[in-house]
């Protein structure tokens, strides 16, 4: 069943993406929202176009009151979205216009009202401690309390999928007593996460076939199926789709926004967002996740930094002939991009598309590419790794390069020689241990000897090469030791265990990541850090002969 309308216009009020992030996606353990931090994604999500922003809870929670009103005030126009409000029907023996909790939903002015409601009878029996009938008119008088007062109405219909397995009768019955009051959307809410694409799909079709309503969807993902079970109501015919920005939400999570939309968008063709907001998902997901002070998963469904990485030989093969053979879009369609990883697993193509991607035309230099596939996989299994490391992989293609047209491979080498190294850890009468090292080296003709401190070898070999070289070589002030990271591997070498350095270096222009690997920590440090200087020096030298061109 498709939704796409003739001329691929967006869908807007034919079929509803609907954001529960700072209501669902902020009951996830670990994410708790300042009322500005509730503002800066609620922006975000207009601006990628969603319909429907559920803002939380007012009346519940203070910081949800403080929201609507601050976005009432003034603080939150919404380009896209309409803002929804989020509740409870009135308690049991009350009225709707008695309610505190219902006063909160229409004093929070939000144009939208979503209303929770259970529509299992043993939750309506056993939590609600009402029976049937009682709940069927909280429901009832609440809805039309809030239409009369000029609400668009949206049901929650929790535990819906275990109820109406339970007993249907009921299950319907709470929908009939919303959508007779004025109700839009009876949304069907998978509470417990427990269900699975097929089963689901089913009882979507069967609601939609026996009432005629317009149904929603809102999947927890208890059974990691919440984006699939989503997609699948979508198909059996909801027309309302609930999710939350990457997945946050109660206990395992909701549905996947990101995903949600891509899907549709992307394998169903349904235009679910405005014209051009497709390309902005990557970046809205990222950026929600730094609001939410959490790394975003690299792994995501369309927006993941790896998402789109290719490691496998035979991938790249045929990834060279055409990436669609690999790829199950354009990454570009969602603002991602294609990455191919080099490592043990490469082959000759994985080489040529890694060189094209740094800009190194491997094509005319078959040699090259086989000595740099050769090298890569006898290094990683000795414990090396340029999956991370492109400062070092370009360096060792650029040698490879040279090799095989008989030049010098001092094209990729370091603008000085090492005659040795020194690292001493010094334990002070005060318990602080400071490393201390020594370098000699030779650079420009001038045998240079320096000493400097650090709070571990890297660094404390970084300043002393940095003493020695810089008066020297003045350029490479410019370079910035960012981050780096040591990892022991015990099986690496077979026998005994080596560790691995990895050095982020950054200047103005760029950053780059080089790769040491011995059974010393501190030789592997001099390694990736020899890398990182060659790499500036080789940057350095292309920079010269292009100003010179
Ligand atoms: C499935 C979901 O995720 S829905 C969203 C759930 N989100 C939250 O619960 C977060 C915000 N919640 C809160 O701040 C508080 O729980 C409040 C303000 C709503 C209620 O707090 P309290 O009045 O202290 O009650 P408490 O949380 O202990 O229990 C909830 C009460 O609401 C009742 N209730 C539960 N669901 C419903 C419903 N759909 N309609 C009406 N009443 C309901 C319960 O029966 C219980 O009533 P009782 O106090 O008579 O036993
Ligand atoms: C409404 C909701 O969050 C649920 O049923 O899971």
């Amino acid at each position: 069943m498709s939704r796409t309308s003739p001329a691929g216009t967006p869908l807007g009020d034919a079929f509803h993406v609907y954001d529960t992030t700072l209501r669902d996606g902020a009951q996830r353990e670990g994410i708790s929202y300042s009322v500005t931090d509730k503002l800066a994604v609620a922006r975000l999500l207009d601006s990628l176009g969603v319909g429907f922003i559920e803002g939380g809870w007012p009346g519940a929670l203070p910081k949800d009151t403080e929201f609507f009103h601050r976005a009432a005030a003034g603080e939150l126009e919404l380009r896209h979205a309409a803002l929804v409000a989020f509740g409870s029907t009135r308690r049991a023996g009350g009225t709707a216009a008695d309610d505190e909790q219902v006063r909160a939903l229409l004093d929070s002015r939000a144009p939208v009202v979503t209303l929770v409601a259970k529509s299992d009878r043993r939750h309506i029996e056993r939590a609600l401690r009402t029976d049937v009938a009682e709940n069927c008119a909280m429901i009832a008088d609440t809805v039309r309390f809030l239409v009369g007062e000029g609400r668009r109405v949206f049901l929650d219909a929790e535990h819906f999928f275990d109820g109406f397995a339970y007993d249907p009768d009921t299950s319907l019955r709470v929908l009939e007593s919303a959508m007779d009051a004025g109700a839009d959307v009876s949304v069907l809410c998978d509470t417990n996460g427990g269900q699975l694409p097929t089963q689901l799909a089913e009882t979507v079709t069967e609601v939609v076939a026996r009432t005629g309503y317009r149904v929603g969807i809102h999947c927890q993902d208890d059974t990691s199926c919440a984006v699939a079970n989503t997609v699948a109501a979508a198909q059996a015919g909801a027309t309302h789709v609930q999710c939350t920005a990457n997945g946050y939400g109660e206990r395992a999570g909701n549905a996947d926004l990101f995903a949600v939309v891509g899907n549709l968008a992307t394998r169903l063709d349904m235009p679910v967002l405005p014209e051009g907001k497709l390309t902005e998902l990557t970046h809205v997901s990222h950026a929600l996740a730094e609001i939410a002070n959490l790394a975003p998963d690299t792994h995501q469904a369309y927006v993941g930094a790896s998402t789109f990485a290719h490691k496998a030989g035979l991938h790249a093969s045929a990834i060279k002939v055409d990436p669609e053979l690999y790829n199950h879009i354009d990454p570009a369609r969602v603002g991602n991009s294609m990455r191919v990883l080099v490592t043990e697993m490469a082959g000759r193509a994985s080489l040529e598309l890694k060189g094209a991607e740094l800009g190194l035309d491997l094509s005319d230099s078959p040699e090259a590419v086989t000595g740099a596939v050769r090298r890569v996989k006898e290094l990683e299994s000795r414990g090396w790794s340029f999956e991370a490391a492109d400062g070092s992989l370009e360096l060792l293609l650029r040698r490879e390069m040279a090799a095989a047209k008989g030049e010098p491979s001092d094209v990729a080498g370091a603008p000085f020689e090492l005659e040795s190294h020194r690292v001493v850890l010094d334990r002070r009468p005060d318990g602080e241990v400071v490393s201390e090292a020594t370098v000699k080296v030779h650079v420009n003709g001038h045998r240079v000897i320096a000493t400097a401190e650090g709070n571990g070898p890297v660094n404390a070999l970084d300043a002393a090469l940095r003493q020695a070289l810089v008066p020297h070589l003045p350029w490479l002030d410019e370079v910035e030791l960012a981050d780096y990271k040591v990892r022991i591997l015990t099986d690496a070498s077979g026998t005994d265990a080596v560790t691995r350095v990895l050095v982020d270096s950054r200047d103005d222009e760029q950053e780059w990541t080089t790769v040491g690997v011995h059974g010393s920590i501190v030789e592997a440090s001099w390694l990736a850090l020899r890398d990182a200087l060659a790499f500036k020096a080789m940057r350095r030298r292309e920079s010269v002969v292009v100003a010179a061109s």
